[in-house]
Order: C-alpha cells, then structure tokens, then sequence
C-alpha cells in the first residue's frame, strides 16, 4: 500500500459522523481487520445487504485473508437482538486511478449497505459526507465506485465517467477483417494466468484511462486460485506471446456447453488483457474461431473497441452500454490539474458542491504541452470563458467520456461556448473499466 493509502486506513472518524450517527441513538465504529470475529460480523452485515446467502467457513476465511486493505466502517444498533452485526457498512481503500496522461490517488469505495430494518434515515448520507471528508482531508483528489443501482450516488457528487459495453457476438455470422494473427497462442494453468495477469495490468493501466488498480484478492477471485472461488475448473488461460517471445496478452474465459447442440456452444471472456495491437487482434481472432463456439460473450468493454473493426459483419455483435465507473472530484486542483488536456485554453470554472467540500471558481489555464494550472479564485475574472458546472458533472467530464457539449444540450451545465470547452478537455480513446470492485 502507499503512504496515503496506510494513512487513510487507519484515520480516525470523521467527527461529525459520529455524532450523525450518534444523534440516531446507533454507533459507528471501524472493524479491526484483525479481529476475525468481527470481519465475520461485517461480511454478514454485508451478504445480507446484498442479498447474497450467509457465508461459508471457507468464504469468511477467505474474505478475512484477502480484504485487510479495506478501510471497514460499522454502524451498530445495541438494541438490536444481534448487536455484533452491523446495521451498514461501508469500505474504502486507497488505489490508483489512470487519468489521461497521468496515474492519480483515489479512494475507492465499495460494500456499502444499509439494513433493510435501518434503511432511509440517512445513514448512507453520514457515512458517505463523513468518509469523502476524511478522503478528501488527507488528499485523495477524488473518490471512485461501482454502482448497484445508478440512482444513489448523484446526490453525493458522482458522475458517471466511464460507460461500459457489453458484447454477445454471434460467431459465426461475424468473420473477420482485422489483421493477420501473429505470434502463438498456448494455454497455460490457472495459476500461472494469475502471475502473469497482475504485471501485464500493471504494463497496460497507465495507458487505459478510467481503469483502477486491482487488489491482490481480486486477482486470486478471478482466477479461480483462492479457496472461496465457485466454479474455477470452468475457466480456461490462454496466454499470447509476441514475436519476441515476451508474454503480452491474456484471456480468461469459462465455457457453456449447449448439450442439445455441442456445436453451439458458448464462451464467456471474464478478462483480455493486451498490451500491444497484435495481442489484441491475435487473441481475438483466436477467439472467435473456437470450434463448437457459436456465442461469445464479454463484458466492461471500451464504447470504442477496435474488435468492432475487425468483425466482417458489425451486426453479429449486440452490443449493450451501461453506466459503470462513477468518479467524485474531492479537490479540483488535484484532479484536473494531473491531466492532459487537449488544447491550449483557459476556462473558468464556476463548481457547486452540495456537501461543501470541492466547491468555488477555478481558472483551468491549459499551455501548448497540454499541462493544466488550475488556481482558485474568489470571482470569475471578466472575459474568459465560464462553465457553471456541479461536482457530478465536472467529475463525470474529467476523463473525457462524456462531451461537455452533449451535458450543455442535456441542461447539465451552463456555458456560453460547449464546443470550446469540448476540445480543452476531448481524449482520442473512450475510458475504460474492465473490471466491478
Ligand atoms: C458502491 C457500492 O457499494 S454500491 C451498493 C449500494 N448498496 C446496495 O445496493 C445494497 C442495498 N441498498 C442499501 O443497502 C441501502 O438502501 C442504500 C445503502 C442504497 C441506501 O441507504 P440509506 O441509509 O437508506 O440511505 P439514506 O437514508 O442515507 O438516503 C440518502 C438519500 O439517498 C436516497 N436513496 C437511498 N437509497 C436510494 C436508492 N436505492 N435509490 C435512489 N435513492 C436512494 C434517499 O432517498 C435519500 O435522498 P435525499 O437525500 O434526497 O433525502
């Protein structure tokens, strides 16, 4: 972990939770992830708020082992008839996120539930300003999750900053026109998959805007190659070597077989990492010409995929986009200031944020680099371009996934030239998350 990381998870509560809390005769404290009896009382708080089934010997050993990184945060009700259990949890860590051009600190957040008997009296709200302060007041430059319901997080400052497309492609209608294979394609075991996997995410992730580090317990989940895996005798490794002999892509993919029909069968690719343009096309296309595979399925794809090119017919594949990494700017310096940008500009940025803690009015100077200053000021100086933006939106705009021009035409931000804004902040390639956390 990273001295920010260390930081924030043993920081002290916010106050002003604690008496939020407090206020509603509950108690908030942090889980000792040494302390394996309450790990267990957590992860139960949080299978039931998921509504995931109570959890196996094995599952919370496993989940005990794996998940001491975790910043665990526990309300407690002392009149309830199991008062180890919390009523909501709430879990965050420090990671990195890859912005363009640029790899910054975030606070990624996840596990968050509140009891079914405990819910809708604003405990999400007192956990969720209390932790994004204590983030913020460390230096976290901005928070980061994955939603169960699109619906909550708005309110607090998250903006959807990465789109996530889904793929069903029917083999063998879609052919191929990307380019000839190269290299060689080999299975290799599971476990060997799950070594080669963590460095070749570490040699593509500065270069995948929207992508986060991945904890070392994700990986072994994955993998099938932690005891709590379901399913892993289902997954199969394949590995692509360059000419060079270096090992520069992945899949991982777990067959369905069609018994009516053995020649209809399909594949789901749970991960493909690549790190060169001929991985990718080799590995694809190696894919996609799977004897007996009539289907392939694929997730947290890219809304800009090259694979869309190679395919000879594009309507073989059905494609699906949905919301999916939600980012929250928590010091708009930091956030926008570690960033390329696309044209030399200045804009002013006028920004509100409803829980008071990355608010005010911003001069975002972009040179001829590409390099950004971003410097508070008390007024927005006279004749230079102004964007009236809230916190969700700038945070939903940082990555480039959304256009400024498109959230202008949808009325969610003011300004008087969209097109111009546009082109300080527009990338070359869409964001991307490969992966739920
Ligand atoms: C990053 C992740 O972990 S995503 C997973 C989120 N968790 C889940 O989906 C598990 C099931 N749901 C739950 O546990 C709870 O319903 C939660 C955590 C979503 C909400 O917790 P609550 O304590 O009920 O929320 P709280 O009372 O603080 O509500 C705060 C505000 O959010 C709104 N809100 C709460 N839940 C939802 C929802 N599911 N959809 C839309 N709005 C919601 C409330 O109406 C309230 O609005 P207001 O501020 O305008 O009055």
């Amino acid at each position: 972990m990273s001295d920010l990381a260390d930081v924030f998870h043993d920081a002290p509560l916010d106050e002003s939770l604690r008496s939020g809390v407090a206020a509603a005769a509950l108690e908030v404290r942090r889980v000792d992830d040494a302390d394996r009896a309450q790990t267990d009382a957590w992860l139960e708080a949080v299978s039931r708020g998921f509504l995931d089934p109570e959890r196996t010997e094995v599952q919370r050993q496993a989940y005990f082992d794996h998940t001491a990184h975790r910043r665990k945060v526990a309300v407690y009700d002392a009149g309830a008839p199991q008062p180890e259990i919390p009523v909501a949890t709430f879990a965050s860590w420090g990671t990195e996120l890859s912005v363009p051009g640029a790899i910054v600190p975030a606070c990624a957040i996840s596990s968050v539930t509140v009891a079914p008997t405990h819910r809708r009296r604003g405990l999400l709200r007192h956990l969720m300003a209390g932790e994004l302060r204590t983030a913020a007041s460390l230096g976290f430059p901005l928070a980061a999750l994955t939603v169960s319901e699109s619906s909550i997080y708005g309110r607090f400052g998250f903006g959807a900053a990465v789109t996530a497309a889904g793929w069903e492609i029917d083999v063998r209608r879609a052919g191929w026109v990307g380019p000839a294979a190269s290299g060689r394609i080999d299975f290799v075991s599971r476990e060997r998959g799950r070594e080669l996997a963590e460095s070749l995410h570490d040699r593509i992730r500065p270069g995948m805007t929207g992508e986060v580090g991945r904890p070392g317990g994700q990986w072994d989940h994955a993998f099938g190659t932690r005891p709590d895996a379901e399913k892993a005798e289902r997954l199969r490794v394949l590995q692509y070597r360059g000419d060079g002999g270096e090992v520069d892509g992945l899949v991982l993919y777990a067959v369905t077989e069609n018994e009516a029909d053995f020649a209809s069968s399909a594949i789901d690719v749970t991960m493909l990492l690549a790190a060169t343009d001929a991985a990718y096309a080799s590995l694809w296309q190696f894919l996609l010409s799977m004897d007996l595979i009539a289907t392939i399925r694929v997730g947290e794809l890219a809304i800009d995929e090259p694979l869309w090119w190679m395919l000879a017919d594009q309507r073989a594949a059905t494609i699906t986009l949905r919301d999916h990494h939600y980012l929250r700017v928590l010091d708009v310096p930091a956030a926008l200031g570690a960033r390329r940008y696309n044209a030399a500009d200045t804009v002013v940025l006028e920004v509100d944020d409803p829980l008071g803690i990355a608010g005010g009015t911003f001069v975002l100077s972009v040179d001829e680099s590409g390099a950004a200053s971003i410097d508070p000021v008390d007024h927005a100086p006279l004749g230079e371009l102004a964007v009236r933006t809230g916190i969700t939106e700038l945070s939903a705009i940082l990555l480039g996934g959304v256009s400024p021009v498109t959230l202008a035409k949808a009325g969610r931000i003011q300004t008087d030239d969209p097109a111009r804004v546009a082109r300080v902040f527009a990338t070359t390639e869409a964001p991307r998350l490969s992966f739920w956390y």
